[in-house]
């Protein structure tokens, strides 16, 4: 007997399909074509998991035991600070973002104490722009401040120099105490910060081992944060539990909806489509456009196949966010060239509502939002902006959140998440490393100076002697 996931996430991908008004859309058929691939990706997946390698997934039930831990670590932590800071790059620092603007206040750390139910400020300092991270720490008193280094590989340029940035100025400040305002986020024993934390004594909280940074909002990443601000950690992985099984449990592309979400990503990519758009209608989902954005990217971005011939695959994402975009980006997606396919994301029923004044005295070309509301207005354009794509026989589709709450959100993580794993099978790729971003970061330790990497740095430094500079010399 079939089983209602409850309240869930509506794909609605009726602008993906051929209709009267644009007949270039998929047909049924066309789906259906990939079910055999489906099936053996479903099949490749379910075996991933069971070996625990696709541990996003199968931890989701375990990590429900190690809530009551993290929720009572936040909740004696909550009362001894004004501040609380997350130090992290990439996936250590995109997820807690997310779910924060997602479900906090969208002025949270405006709010006086008490609005905030006497929880600290949260603050996600995923750069090191000096400048931001000095304008940052002069706003703080580092005294009230509790601050969470968050590194699954423990070795992260940019987290290490944050932490040992702030450190310092703890050490300065709170004397003898100062470990007291750092918790550190990594892996159980890997990496240079490991030593660290055991040697310092900081409060410490482990990123299983088979889940990687992009997917490991629903771990201590993501879940401290959470608690910290007095989300309903619990709803956030009911919810993904929910969608985890929705997923595993359905078969066919009309009924799974990674399955189709993957399908529909694929054929769009195989007509050249080479272009994700992600664009919500809710303020409150802007960085989850953020989060999706490295998801995507960086696991399905990939110069070989897992046979090791060259592809050079992956849809570029591109981060929009709803009506602000519409006089922005909309009249590329309408009129420019035909390489996008567009997920709009929308939430049925706002936490809130506003009434635009009824005034009769109007001019009478805007007395029509007169008495309206905002929502109305905002449902209103996004319904325009897709019919306009449909015409213009561009490709979209929808998920439709009922409501924007933990158990929503949780949702919508996974479903992202498996879709991505289930692009990976499609493309016979391996989803889950970034051997391109590697490069870069060798780079970085050889020009720093890191001992091991001289060869390297001198290669880079030779590379490009023949330099093209404008310099504004006249
Ligand atoms: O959590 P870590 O190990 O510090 O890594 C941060 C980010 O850096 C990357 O390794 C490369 O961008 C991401 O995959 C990861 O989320």
């Amino acid at each position: 007997m079939k089983k209602q996931v409850s309240p869930s996430i509506v794909i609605d991908y009726t602008g993906m399909m051929s209709s009267a008004q644009n007949p270039k859309g998929f047909k049924k058929e066309e789906l259906l074509g990939l079910q055999n691939e489906l099936d053996q990706a479903q099949t490749a997946l379910s075996s991933l998991r069971d070996s625990g390698k696709l541990d996003f997934s199968k931890l989701l039930d375990p990590m429900k035991a190690q809530l009551s831990m993290i929720v009572e670590y936040a909740d004696n932590v909550v009362s001894k600070y004004d501040n609380f800071v997350v130090l992290g790059i990439g996936g250590s620092a995109l997820g807690p973002l997310a779910v924060h603007q997602a479900l906090n206040h969208y002025y949270y750390n405006e709010l006086p104490s008490e609005k905030r139910s006497y929880r600290p400020r949260l603050y996600v300092m995923d750069n090191i722009d000096p400048v931001r991270f000095n304008e940052l720490l002069q706003i703080l008193d580092p005294r009230k401040t509790l601050f969470n280094v968050i590194s699954k590989s423990g070795n992260t340029s940019e987290t290490m120099a944050q932490f040992l940035i702030v450190r310092n100025t703890l050490r300065r400040v709170c004397g003898e105490s100062y470990a007291e305002h750092i918790v550190v986020t990594t892996d159980k024993e890997k990496g240079n910060l490991l030593p660290i934390v055991l040697k310092e004594g900081y409060q410490r909280f482990v990123i299983p081992a088979g889940i990687g940074g992009r997917f490991s909002e629903l771990t201590p990443v993501g879940l401290l944060a959470a608690a910290i601000c007095g989300i309903d950690v619990h709803q956030l992985l009911e919810g993904a539990l929910a969608m985890d099984q929705w997923i595993r449990d359905s078969k066919g592309v009309y009924s799974n909806p990674a399955q189709l979400r993957a399908a529909l990503a694929h054929l769009s990519g195989q007509r050249g489509k080479n272009i994700s758009v992600f664009m919500p209608y809710a303020d409150g989902l802007k960085t989850m456009a953020d989060w999706y954005a490295q998801l995507w990217a960086e696991s399905l971005g990939k110069r070989f196949d897992r046979q090791g011939r060259v592809l050079h695959v992956g849809q570029t994402p591109v981060k929009a966010l709803g009506v602000t975009d519409q006089h922005s980006q909309v009249q590329l997606y309408v009129e420019g060239p035909d390489d996008k396919v567009i997920t709009f994301v929308t939430v049925d029923k706002f936490k809130e509502t506003r009434e635009i004044p009824m005034d009769l005295e109007l001019p009478e070309d805007i007395q029509f939002l007169s008495g309206r509301t905002l929502e109305e207005l905002l449902y209103a354009e996004q319904k325009a902006t897709e019919y306009a794509l449909t015409l213009a026989g561009r490709q979209h589709q929808k998920l439709i959140l009922p409501t924007l709450d933990a158990y929503n959100v949780g949702q919508l993580l996974l479903l992202l998440e498996w879709e991505t794993a289930y692009m990976g099978e499609l493309l016979n790729i391996n989803a889950f490393d970034q051997p391109g971003v590697e490069e870069g970061k060798n780079g970085t330790y050889a020009l720093m100076g890191r001992k091991g990497y001289e060869a390297r740095k001198k290669e880079i430094e030779e590379y490009g002697e023949v330099r093209y500079v404008l310099d504004g010399m006249i």
